[in-house]
This record gives C-alpha cells, structure tokens and sequence, in this order.
C-alpha cells in the first residue's frame, strides 16, 4: 500500500514505518521535526517536513494513497496541564485538518494513535474499551476529542472511510532492525520510566525518584502495563487491514494485560543494567492512575493481534542496548 506516515520521525512512528517498509509498503512519513529526529526517519521512507495541519492536504492531493498512519501528536501529560492551547490546537485542530484532507482526497484507511490516558481513573481492571472515558489531563482529553472526531467522519463517509484508534498503554523497548541503526525512545524531554532509569544507569542522572510508594498497590508504587513496540507495530499493520475491511471506526487497547509495578521495572533494570540504580521515594505526580492495565481482548478478537514480547526484562534489554548505542552515537 501506499501509505502516509505522520510523526515518523518520533519515537513509535518511526519503529512502525521500519515495520511498514519490511512490509512491502511505500512509506512517505510528514514530520515537522517538533520531537522527531530526521536521522531517525529510515532511509526507505520518502520524507517532507512539515505541519500535518497545513502540509497534509498537499501531501494527499492527488496521489492515490491508500492509507494514513498518525502519529504525530504532543504527548506530555504534564506540559498539556499548564498549556493546553498547545494541545488542543497541536492535536485536535491538527487531526481535524488532517481528517479533512483524508475526506477531500478519498484515502479510505486511517489508523490512529490513541491512548489509555483517554479512561483517566479506572474503576474495573483490565480495562476494556466499554471502559467509561474520563481523561483526568488535557492531554487524555484531546485524544478522546479526536477518537469521536475520527467517529463522525468514518460515519458521514458512507463506507469509504474505515479507521482504528490503537489505544497504547505505556510503549517501551526498541526496535533492532536486520539494518540500519536501532530505533529507540529519544525525547529532549523525557518523562517515561524506563529511560529515566537507564539514564541513571549511562551516569546521566544520580537516581530515579518513584512517585510516591503508598498507592493501593502491592508494592505501594503504581502499576503499568509496558508493552514492546515491536508488538505495537505488528498491531498497525493488522489495523492497515482491518481498517479497509467495512468502514467504521474501531477502538482497540494495545497492552499485555500485566502489571508492573516502579519497582519491578527499577529492578528490572538493575538486572538488565549491572548497575546498582539508587531509587529514592518521592511524592506521588499529580494526575498518576494508580493502576493502568489494559484488557486487550479486542484486539486479539478483532486484529487477530498477540503480543509476543511482554518479558519486562527483554523489553527493558533492547531499550537498554538503544540507550548504549545512542551515547556511543553521540560520542560519550
Ligand atoms: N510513547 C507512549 O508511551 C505513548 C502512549 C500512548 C500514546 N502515544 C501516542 O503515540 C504517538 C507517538 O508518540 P511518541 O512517543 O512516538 O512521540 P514522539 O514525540 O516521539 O513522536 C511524535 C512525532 O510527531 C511529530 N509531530 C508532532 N506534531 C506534529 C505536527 N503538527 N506536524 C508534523 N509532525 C508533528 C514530532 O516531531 C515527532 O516526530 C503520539 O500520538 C502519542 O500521543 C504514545
Ligand atoms: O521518574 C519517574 C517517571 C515515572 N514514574 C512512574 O512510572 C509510571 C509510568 O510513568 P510514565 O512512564 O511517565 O508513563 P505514564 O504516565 O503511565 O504514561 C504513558 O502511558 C500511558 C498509558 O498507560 C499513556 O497514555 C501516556 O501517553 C504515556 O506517556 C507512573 O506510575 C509514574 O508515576 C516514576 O515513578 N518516576
């Protein structure tokens, strides 16, 4: 298929557009370099810079796509809390525009990277997609936003629309192609767990804090459900399929359905890493679920989608070997 790619610089798009190109697809990824890497794009993928929201109709016009894939998106909870206007004109009005120019040019596939902040608190875990959605961030709120937005067009587009919101838990791991350089989590600002705690153990940092560690949990730190970016990859080309299957637009979880907790993965990583990682306790971060594990039932029954690398050590080992090879790359 021909397929549109936005956010391929970053750090899930690009792993997917590496999956989608030892395909067989033909890649073409817009990236406006906001969070992406331009030397993270593989060199197989035509690439244009530039704003989905503007630069998306052009790239469409008249090319005969297939298929859309978007990624690109601002996705700190933190920074969407004190500056939401960049979140919901960064993700929603972006999307909308592109769901314009998806509807102008007839591409009759989207598949979108929604997210579990769209459930906030949950009552019941696992969580399903029945889950009521109550984002407890803006962040969350703009995803959900776009999810019904993605829903009225597939609807009014009698038929020749069929889209799949991938609801990800929390993505980790790294991509190893057979060539090429590894694909990895790459973020200026980095909040998620796993390369905060590498960093300690690279000398970058002198610990991790665990936020907070007197939650309703067993080990009193939150649990996660971390799944393998290859997994998730795998699911975007069966949701390429399923989107052009009937029209409509269906909402999939991607996770293992297992809890970690900030300690196991800690201690996960003093297993991968050698390396002592002195974690101290700090308070609990604001708008943190104590428990986010999804039930991902849907997305074996509907995709016909199995992860096969939920070994929170294997998961941590490759995202370790990225984080080695990217401070070799920068020469330290
Ligand atoms: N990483 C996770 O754990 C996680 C979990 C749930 C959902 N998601 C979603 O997955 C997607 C990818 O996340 P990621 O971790 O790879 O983030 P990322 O920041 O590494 O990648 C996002 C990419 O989009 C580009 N971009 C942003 N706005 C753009 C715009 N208007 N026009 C063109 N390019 C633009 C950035 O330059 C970057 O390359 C996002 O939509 C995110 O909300 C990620
Ligand atoms: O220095 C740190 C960083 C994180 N955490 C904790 O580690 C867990 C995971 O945090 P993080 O890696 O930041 O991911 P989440 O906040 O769970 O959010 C990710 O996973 C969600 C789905 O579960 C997605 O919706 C979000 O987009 C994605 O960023 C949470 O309990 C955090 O409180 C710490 O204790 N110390």
């Amino acid at each position: 298929m021909k397929l549109l790619v936005t956010g391929g610089a970053g750090y899930v798009g690009s792993v997917c557009t590496a999956h989608l190109l030892a395909a067989g697809h033909d890649v073409t990824v817009l990236d406006d370099l906001s969070t992406g890497h331009r030397d993270a794009v593989p060199t197989a993928a035509a690439f244009v810079e530039g704003d989905v929201a503007t630069a998306a109709d052009d790239v469409l016009n008249g090319q005969g796509f297939d298929g859309v894939l978007h990624f690109a998106a601002r996705s700190l909870v933190g920074e969407s809390v004190v500056d939401p206007a960049k979140y919901w004109h960064g993700n929603v009005v972006t999307s909308v525009a592109l769901l314009d120019a998806v509807r102008a040019h007839r591409v009759p596939r989207l598949v979108f990277s929604s997210t579990a902040a769209t459930y906030g608190e949950p009552e019941i875990s696992p969580i399903t997609e029945d889950s009521p959605t109550r984002p407890t961030n803006p962040y969350g709120a703009t995803k959900l936003a776009i999810d019904h937005a993605i829903t009225s067009y597939a609807a009014a587009s009698g038929g020749e629309l069929g889209a799949v919101s991938l609801r990800y838990f929390n993505v980790a791991g790294a991509h190893r192609p057979t060539d090429g350089p590894m694909l990895g989590e790459r973020h200026t600002t980095e909040t998620h767990l796993i390369p905060l705690v590498l960093q300690v153990a690279l000398g970058e940092r002198e610990h991790v804090s665990m936020f907070g560690d007197d939650w309703p949990t067993p080990d009193g730190t939150c649990l996660r459900d971390y799944i393998h970016v290859d997994d998730l990859a795998a699911a975007h080309l069966l949701a390429l399929d399923a989107a052009g299957a009937d029209g409509g637009h269906l909402v999939c979880n991607l996770g293992n359905g297992t809890g970690f907790s900030v300690r196991e993965v800690v201690e996960a990583c003093r297993r991968v890493t050698g390396h002592p990682i002195p974690a101290i306790v700090a308070p609990r971060r604001a708008g943190d679920p104590a428990v986010l594990v999804a039930s991902a039932e849907r997305a074996r029954t509907r995709l016909g989608w199995a992860p096969e690398r939920g070994d929170l050590d294997g998961i941590v080992a490759d995202a370790w070997a990225f984080a080695q090879a990217m401070r070799v790359g920068a020469g330290a």
